[in-house]
């Protein structure tokens, strides 16, 4: 079987957000390496920055320090070459975040189904936000809560009960849609010269 390839080097990076456990962080990874991409993980990132995973550093500073942190090391990223970049869950619910995903990124909703993401959340821990509680009804009300500015960003692709790599042919094929459709203006960062005047790398499609 043939699996999709983006016909061009997308013009920006690539920002994936949606809940804890929809896939961003390992959808994220496959897409990076289906198109020859970097992969940054944000959360990674503000571990290592900090020098603490994220629960000690929510139990050490506490939740509004962490999105500081995250907004931060998110404009940081931002900054960097074109590359794969997954968010944690919260982080596309800050204004100024998805300003400046929005300015300087093509965002991907990844949008998982309540069941699926409490299945997938409780294969591995280390998300403070459900240590206590009942998950789902945890997840239930950050769904209520955060939909609505997923569905802010440029694309939604369903994250559903399928192979992974089958979300990434998903999420290729309306990357490829959105791209086909977007104005010239639109579909080169502002910043950047336009990618017909840009030195092209040989090998996006494989
Ligand atoms: N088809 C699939 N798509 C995405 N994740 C899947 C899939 N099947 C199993 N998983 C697992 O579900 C979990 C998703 O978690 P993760 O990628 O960390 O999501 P997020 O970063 O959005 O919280 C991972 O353990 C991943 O291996
Ligand atoms: O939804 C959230 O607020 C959070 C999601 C987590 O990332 P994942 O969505 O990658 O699990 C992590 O950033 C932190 O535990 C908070
Ligand atoms: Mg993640």
């Amino acid at each position: 079987m043939t699996r999709p390839t983006l016909r061009q080097r997308p013009p920006r990076t690539l920002v994936l957000v949606g809940l804890m456990g929809a896939g961003k962080t390992s959808i994220g990874r496959r897409l990076a390496s289906r198109l020859g991409l970097p992969f940054v993980d944000a959360d990674q990132e503000i571990e290592r920055a900090a020098g603490c995973s994220i629960p000690e550093f929510f139990d050490r500073y506490g939740e509004p320090a962490f999105r500081e942190g995250e907004r931060r090391v998110i404009a940081r990223l931002l900054d960097q070459p074109l590359q794969v970049l997954s968010t944690g869950g919260g982080a596309f619910m800050d204004a100024e975040t998805r300003a400046l995903v929005r300015q300087r990124a093509h965002s991907i909703w990844l949008r998982a189904e309540l069941d699926l993401l409490v299945l997938r959340t409780a294969r591995r821990g280390g998300r403070p936000l459900l240590k206590d509680g009942d998950p789902k009804e945890t997840l239930r009300q950050l769904m209520e809560l955060r939909h609505p500015y997923y569905a802010q960003a440029d694309i939604t692709v369903d994250s559903g009960d399928r192979p992974a790599e089958e979300t990434v042919d998903r999420v290729i094929e309306s990357l490829q849609d959105y791209l086909d459709n977007q104005p010239p203006a639109r579909a080169s960062a502002a910043d950047e010269p336009a990618m017909e005047t840009r030195p092209q790398p040989a090998a996006v499609e494989s």
